[in-house]
């Protein structure tokens, strides 16, 4: 019955999950000065571009303001056409008219890309840059590199101007999404853009372009915890009145599911960054559409939910019986250089860290198989060894290795992406549970 319970979970997050999207799009009509773009060329004077009337002679002088663009190769910044071919224009040399950080625009982005969070902070759009990709021009798969621990979403808006191909295809889990903007705009009235924005952990790829050239201005999309929460459609999933939620509720009325399970683990969807420059750790009011959402069910129920960093050491040394989780996440570390071994450095730096078991493991299948360099950690930290019934697969970082994936679309800058979960002390339930 109590794996009834747990599957039932699963089943009802993942019809949840299918009503979240990790992206959203769509077409603006510029009004009147909103279709002006200004830059600077490399001689410095200064020139208007209509997007009311694009011509050829427009994208040839854009083209020639521009240089090669580069990308993130780990904390390099390098240029190779095999992996990005496209120009970029840097922020300080344009400037477009058209603001999505003014009026409601940047509100209704947030909504549509969490529309069940409850905001707490407000949010705001930082322009990063502009690109040019003509014929066989590409950019492989990468996230986008976080440029705060505030930012959670990238803005990408494509010029209206004559190419093909150059779709942005988006990959998340099992979905995906291609953004073309040429079909999009093919059918709105003109002078408009067309938008996507997602979040920046998402992987994504631009498509060769086959005829033409794709102007594309992207934005950085932050919270601002200076700014007031946007006011936003009441939420489409009301939290209370969800089969996710009522499940729950169900099982924690159930005597023997209490019993039966100390500690409830959530793999989360998204990934968060952290910046190791800066005081701060993700928290709630960080959490990602699916992710904030199981957040405030678990809350809504009255349990108290935790963010965790899960640590397991397929790079490193102890095998794969047990995993650490930890409060706060930690910059990896070479193991050969330190003489402390993993367990002790990552349960030192964190005093509510625990040695969670795989399925299966204990202490005791620890002695038979590998890992035996770890006994005596293990030992010493028996007492904080604990279960966890993982309701989404559980999601880890890497023990010994900083976690950032080869290629972002800038240089990385002590802030890295982690993934994150969410545990659960099932015996923190408020209301004693009624025996049935
Ligand atoms: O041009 C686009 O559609 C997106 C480009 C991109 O992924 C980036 O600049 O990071
Ligand atoms: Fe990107």
């Amino acid at each position: 019955m109590n794996q009834d319970y747990i599957q039932g979970l699963r089943d009802t997050l993942k019809v949840q999950e299918r009503e979240h999207e990790p992206w959203t799009s769509g077409v603006v009509n510029l009004q009147g000065p909103e279709s002006h773009l200004y830059y600077t060329r490399k001689d410095g004077s200064h020139h208007l571009l209509n997007m009311a009337a694009i011509s050829e002679a427009d994208i040839q002088d854009l083209i020639g303001a521009c240089s090669p663009a580069p990308f993130g190769r780990g904390a390099e910044s390098v240029l190779d056409d095999t992996y990005r071919k496209a120009l970029k224009l840097e922020d300080n040399l344009f400037a477009w008219r058209f603001n999505p950080d003014s009026g409601n625009f940047i509100a209704q982005l947030a909504h549509q890309l969490s529309p069940w969070a409850k905001f707490n902070k407000g949010f705001r759009a930082e322009v990063s840059k502009l690109n040019i990709y003509t014929q066989g021009g590409f950019f492989k798969v990468h996230q986008d590199t976080p440029r705060s621990d505030q930012m959670f979403g990238s803005l990408v808006f494509t010029l209206p101007t004559p190419h093909m191909g150059g779709n942005l295809v988006l990959r998340h889990r099992a979905r995906s999404f291609n953004f073309d903007a040429p079909t999009l705009l093919g059918s709105a009235t003109s002078p408009s853009v067309a938008y996507v924005a997602f979040y920046s952990d998402v992987e994504h790829e631009v498509l060769e372009v086959t005829t033409g050239a794709r102007i594309t201005i992207t934005f950085n999309l932050y919270y601002d915890p200076s700014r007031a929460p946007p006011i936003v459609p009441s939420s489409r999933i009301p939290i209370p009145e969800n089969d996710f939620t009522i499940l729950l509720r169900q099982a924690f009325r159930d005597a023997s599911f209490i019993r039966q399970y100390r500690y409830l683990g959530f793999g989360l969807e998204y990934q968060y960054p952290k910046d190791f420059t800066e005081e701060y750790y993700p928290g709630m009011e960080d959490l990602k559409g699916p992710d904030a959402f199981l957040f405030y069910a678990l809350s809504d129920v009255g349990l108290r939910p935790s963010l965790r960093y899960l640590y397991d050491s397929s790079y490193g040394s102890w095998g794969d019986q047990f995993q650490l989780l930890l409060t706060y996440p930690l910059e990896g570390r070479d193991e050969d250089s330190c003489n402390d071994t993993q367990i002790n450095y990552l349960l030192g730096n964190d005093d509510d860290g625990l040695i969670v078991w795989n399925a299966g493991e204990s202490e005791e299948t620890l002695r038979e198989e590998g890992a035996r360099a770890y006994r005596g950690d293990i030992e010493d930290n028996r007492a904080r060894s604990i279960n966890v019934e993982w309701v989404t697969p559980p999601t880890h970082n890497l023990v010994g290795v900083t976690p950032y994936k080869e290629s972002g679309n800038e240089p990385l800058q002590e802030i890295y992406y982690y993934t994150v979960c969410i545990v659960v002390d099932v015996s923190s339930v408020p209301c004693p549970p009624v025996t049935v």
